[in-house]
């Protein structure tokens, strides 16, 4: 995550805390513009250059890079070479071959180097030649604003002396207008012969990055970023200036440390939603109660001569304070937020007031030591200042009329989006705004949009702190009579790049408020992601453990058990197969959860189609159930059975003669996503993933390869760019792979439903280590041998039908003819004479 991104006259700076931080993020974007570059164009084609951004490149040779660029697309060039042999040590080839190239699974013939047994001058010509080749051919995008080529990326180094490529300060070839190449025999910089791509193909590039660290290039990077005037010469890298393209520079925090901050302009990150309100119901529901601090406050406090710069009347700083989680979404939305509150901001102070300073959480470390606890001051009469932190807000003036002044003038504001926002801004006014004798209840119609009536009466909560005039209105609306405590868990399996612990949080509601959410990262190792999702509804199982006793504890004890919501169907079968011991012996957290919980097998109606599609292949979408009860010890055992824990299997009954039918909807994103896809599997023993991806690789790449996949079930899926390419390979098989087969199949192609070559394949579902109360209770449903799956075909009104088998590993015995579990008819009380029931291998009859 850059510590700040600047927008600065068409170029976007990004300054990140180190060069770790900086080729994690690099790598990012670089797989960003692959990506788009090749679903725009089929293909990416980079230049590089030599030096250190080379080695700032490295993450793309990690994991998960390595894995999910499409490397077979990549073309390599090189923005500018040394006339030495490609094994000599100043060869910008070498450089690359052996920190990149030779770890990528680029295709030779995609890497475009120079000629090195050529003079400079002849080199460069033909250089030139090959890329009018590939131009010609359309490898290579045309310029639609000059007649230059238009490489996706060019990648430049800094020097500091503030040359880019080969191109030195105050250097003739800095003129060169109609050669796409050309050489310098008199280098600066050793070796002296060199050749370079000129300013006009640089400038022609779709994307052109500058990526430089160290304090030795800050002051390039200033004279090349910052609008230094006419008395300094113009360097080469202030010359990149794209016409139509994008220029972003990386920089590191000592690179950046002379780039003026005085000009800044805050950029929206673009994230309107928060917890899937809109960034107003964020201020609302969120932001906690604002601290005014008395402008006493201010006194004592050092004078930072940085506010030089901010001359204005009213000066405002926007500070922004530690992150409350490591997760980037977090932070990255506090920027969104803080950056609202900006613009809020300006009319109060002053309208001629230029910009905000954005100041990054490392620099509020290092003037302040500690976060949170002081505010800074500034030059002149009034001053203003506003402190974020997490979730917090000071507030804080110079003058106590300013200070109210701009409370108010924030407040009327507010208020008046509160009501525009419930369409309510040509409403007269009332005195008493509410009736007081009607209470509201669970009676009547509900309320149409429960999001806004949350978003809106959450931000009038927030409103009272000025208006306490409408504290009784508010508290009216925002009273809840549901009583169910329901939450939502998730973790991210290894998630700080750092430690590689995982992250993980919950949010609980009571009824539809949000109670309380956490969102951290673990303290342990996790060693799967079902163990960290183990762990992350463990913190949530806790948490409503709490809850329930503190609601006890102010007497309203709840009466229903607790939903802990979790997405990850490993954790499922983590309660029924043998991992459990292995969990259990981990740690007590596990030992209280597995007690607390039972597994219910629910239909999956989340609307998220795609979450739906997984799940419903596997008939069940995990739901937990939690019975706090069972665990309190003064509770009798009984409370043990109080709620069902298993449910009917609900479907939409679309399809005659299916048990579940999946939706239209969800065929067609999977068909969307899986389109030109073959999925195999191999007979006998599986091929490890990297032996197929090697060979997928070197055969099938002519045909268009895009995407190898695996999963857990061992089946592979081979994406291909078209249908041309997938048929080519379909058609050329039975493939033989380390003489192991494999059989290929067409999964979703296009609007078709895979053509079945192979014959049926039976899913089996095991349901072992059933609670054994599950039995006794009065069940209407059967425990099904055979569900039947309906899958709607997209080309006709028609579908095709899947059948899922369920095992039991014991399954207690029915009566037949009451239909109880629990005793067969010989014992039934109902004394019922019906034929003998027959024992199978996995029913176990009482003795
Ligand atoms: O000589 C060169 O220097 C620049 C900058 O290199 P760096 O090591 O200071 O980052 C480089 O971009 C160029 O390709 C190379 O030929």
């Amino acid at each position: 995550m850059a510590l700040e991104i600047l927008n600065k006259d068409k170029k976007e700076v990004r300054v990140y805390e180190n060069s770790v931080e900086l080729s994690t993020e690099l790598a990012d974007y670089m797989e960003g513009l692959s990506d788009v570059s090749i679903k725009e164009r089929g293909v990416f084609c980079v230049a590089l250059s030599g030096g250190s951004v080379i080695r700032l490149m490295r993450k793309l040779c990690e994991v998960p890079y390595n894995k999910t660029v499409d490397w077979s697309k990549w073309y390599i060039f090189w923005v500018d070479e040394r006339v030495v042999a490609k094994n000599h040590v100043d060869s910008n080839y070498k450089l690359a071959k052996e920190h990149l190239l030779s770890k990528l699974p680029i295709v030779p013939s995609h890497v475009h180097s120079i000629n090195d047994s050529l003079t400079a001058e002849e080199a460069a010509n033909d250089y030139e030649f090959v890329i009018r080749q590939l131009v010609k051919t359309r490898v290579v995008n045309v310029s639609e604003i000059s007649d230059c080529p238009k490489f996706d990326l060019i990648l430049l180094g800094l020097g500091p002396d503030g040359h880019v490529a080969s191109l030195f300060p105050n250097h003739p070839i800095l003129e060169e207008k109609n050669e796409w190449v050309t050489y310098i025999t008199n280098s600066p910089k050793p070796p002296p012969e060199r050749i370079t791509f000129t300013l006009p193909v640089i400038n022609s590039a779709a994307n052109v990055l500058v990526v430089a660290t160290g304090g030795g290039n800050a002051e390039a990077a200033h004279m090349a970023i910052d609008d230094v005037g006419p008395e300094f010469p113009v360097l080469p890298a202030r010359m990149v200036q794209p016409g139509a393209g994008k220029l972003v520079w990386f920089l590191d925090v000592e690179a950046a440390s002379k780039v003026e901050r005085g000009m800044l302009k805050l950029v929206d990150f673009g994230f309107a939603e928060w917890f899937g309100m809109s960034k107003s119901g964020t201020m609302s529901g969120v932001v906690g109660t604002p601290y005014y601090v008395a402008p006493e406050v201010l006194s004592g406090l050092e004078y930072d001569e940085k506010c030089d710069v901010w001359s204005a009347g009213v000066i405002l700083y926007i500070m922004l304070v530690g992150c409350y989680t490591s997760t980037t979404d977090f932070w990255t939305r506090k920027f969104s937020l803080q950056i609202d509150i900006t613009v809020d901001l300006y009319p109060v102070t002053s309208p001629s007031y230029p910009q905000a300073f954005l100041v990054g959480q490392q620099t509020w470390h290092q003037r302040l030591g500690h976060p949170g606890s002081e505010v800074l001051r500034s030059q002149g009469a009034d001053t203003a200042y506003l402190l974020l932190y997490v979730d917090d807000i000071v507030l804080t003036a110079s003058s106590s009329d300013l200070l109210q002044q701009i409370i108010t003038s924030l407040h009327a504001r507010y208020a008046t989006e509160v009501l525009d926002r419930a369409g309510m801004l040509n409403c007269k006014p009332c005195r008493t705004p509410v009736d007081t004798d009607s209470k509201l209840s669970a009676d009547g119609a509900p309320i149409s949009d429960s999001t806004l009536y949350r978003s809106l009466a959450g931000a009038l909560q927030y409103l009272t702190f000025t208006r306490p005039d409408i504290s009784y209105v508010v508290q009216q609306l925002y009273s809840s009579t549901t009583s169910s405590l329901v939450a939502y868990s998730d973790a991210d399996w290894a998630s700080c790049p750092t430690t590689r612990r995982s992250t993980s949080g919950y949010c609980v509601f009571l009824g539809n408020n949000l109670l309380s959410w956490s969102s951290k990262r673990q303290f342990t190792l996790s060693r799967s992601s079902a163990e960290a999702e183990y762990r992350g509804v463990a913190n949530a199982v806790a948490e409503t453990c709490w809850l329930r006793n503190l609601l006890r504890e102010l007497h309203t004890p709840l009466a229903t058990a607790t939903l802990v919501y979790c997405d990850n169907v490993s954790v499922v079968p983590t309660k029924s197969v043998a991992v459990v011991d292995e969990i259990l012996n981990m740690d007590e957290e596990f030992r209280m959860l597995y007690d607390s919980i039972n597994l219910n097998v629910v239909n999956n109606n989340t609307s998220d189609p795609m979450f739906s599609l997984w799940n419903i292949n596997k008939l069940t979408f995990l739901m937990m159930e939690l019975r706090v009860e069972k665990c309190q010890k003064d509770k009798p055992k009984k409370i043990f059975f109080v709620n069902s824990i298993f449910r009917t299997l609900v479907a939409d009954l679309v399809f005659d003669g299916v048990n579940i039918s999946i939706p239209r909807k969800v065929v067609e994103k999977v068909s969307t996503r899986f389109e030109h896809t073959l999925y195999g599997y191999f007979i006998g023993k599986r091929m490890a993933f990297p032996v197929v991806e090697y060979y997928a690789r070197n055969n099938w790449a002519k045909h268009g390869l895009k995407r190898i996949m695996m999963n857990s079930k061992g089946f592979f899926f081979f994406k291909f760019d078209s249908r041309a390419g997938l048929e080519a390979v379909l058609e050329g098989g039975p493939w033989l792979i380390r003489k192991s087969s494999d059989i290929l199949k067409k999964l979703f192609d296009g609007s078709e439903i895979a053509q079945r070559r192979m014959t049926r394949l039976r899913y089996g579902l095991n349901c072992i280590d059933v609670p054994i109360q599950s039995f006794f209770e009065r069940i209407e449903a059967d425990l099904v041998d055979v569900v039947t799956i309906g899958i709607p075909s997209l080309s006709e009104d028609d579908f095709t039908k899947e059948t899922i088998c369920v095992e039991y590993e014991w399954r207690t015995p029915r009566c037949d003819t009451c239909k109880i579990f629990g005793h067969v008819h010989d014992y039934c009380p109902k004394k019922v004479v019906s034929p003998p029931i027959v024992a199978t291998s996995n029913v176990v009859l009482p003795l």
